[in-house]
């Protein structure tokens, strides 16, 4: 069957990261992980800890969910997880998806390719900085830009890496120069993913903003890239679910 595992679906929200920043999306989010972030603010889809919350669903479940919460104040859906790009029966959503004019979001860290990447509106591939502990399969990556590429320019893609400290931030420019045509956007690690203590988190992730912005600012080497923070962090700090 079409099903795949899900373990949250939510919003209406807005997107608070990367190429389509404060867009109003819902969420659907993914179980299951290739990889094991050190910082992985989701690590309840790969770490055990949400197991009893995941739902196999087949793609009329997902999208009677999305209505449920939605109703019709939605045009956007954003995928992620986990790795969404785990699942091959994803296809059977994301063309429901489209049959339906609803414009489809993904963040995957390209380490997979699935063919329905294609028909995927604004996908961000967001490969891991040393900081996480991963170590990027670059043929991979290349394998995944050469097919973009070769599907042509209708098609969105960015990357989008986190950066936590100067190795990090050496790490994503080496990205960049190896594929100078696609749209970068830096992001602000969160290091505190776990604190309720708000004021004292966005005090952190604006000083490292701003941090992060100065690097930019003052390197040559560095020319056309977006830095943004999690927007969604700031307003609603580690919350789930939004
Ligand atoms: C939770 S991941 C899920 C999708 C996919 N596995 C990936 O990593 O791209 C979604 C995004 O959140 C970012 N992210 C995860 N933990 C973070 C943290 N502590 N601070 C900042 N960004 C984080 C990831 O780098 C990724 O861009
Ligand atoms: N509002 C909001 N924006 C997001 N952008 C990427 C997210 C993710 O966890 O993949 C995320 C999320 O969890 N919430
Ligand atoms: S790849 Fe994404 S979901 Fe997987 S561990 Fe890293 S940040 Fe978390
Ligand atoms: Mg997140």
């Amino acid at each position: 069957m079409s099903k795949v595992p899900v373990i949250e679906i939510f919003g209406p929200t807005i997107q608070g990261e990367g190429m389509v920043i404060g867009q109003k999306t819902m969420f659907v989010r993914t179980a299951g992980c290739d990889y094991s972030c050190s910082w992985c603010d989701s690590a309840f889809t790969w770490d055990g800890s949400g197991k009893d919350t995941i739902k196999l669903m087949d793609a009329e479940e997902i999208w009677q969910e999305l209505k449920l919460l939605g109703g019709d104040g939605f045009t956007f859906v954003t995928i992620s997880g986990g790795n969404p790009a785990l699942l091959k029966n994803l296809s059977y959503f994301i063309n429901l998806l489209k049959k339906n004019n609803v414009q489809i979001g993904l963040e995957t860290q390209g380490s997979k390719w699935q063919d329905w990447f294609l028909e995927i509106d604004e996908l961000t591939i967001s490969p891991k900085p040393p900081s996480s502990g991963m170590v990027t399969n670059f043929s991979a990556l290349d394998m995944i830009f050469d097919k973009l590429k070769k599907a042509g320019p209708t098609h969105s893609s960015s990357l989008k890496v986190v950066v936590f400290d100067d190795r990090d931030f050496d790490y994503a420019k080496q990205v960049h120069y190896r594929y100078p045509e696609i749209p970068f956007y830096l992001q602000v690690g969160n290091a505190d993913h776990q604190t309720r203590d708000n004021q004292q988190l966005v005090e952190r992730l604006l000083q490292k903003y701003e941090w992060l912005v100065h690097k930019v600012v003052a390197d040559n080497e560095w020319r056309n890239v977006k830095v943004l923070p999690q927007l969604h962090t700031l307003i609603w700090g580690n919350r789930r679910g939004v």
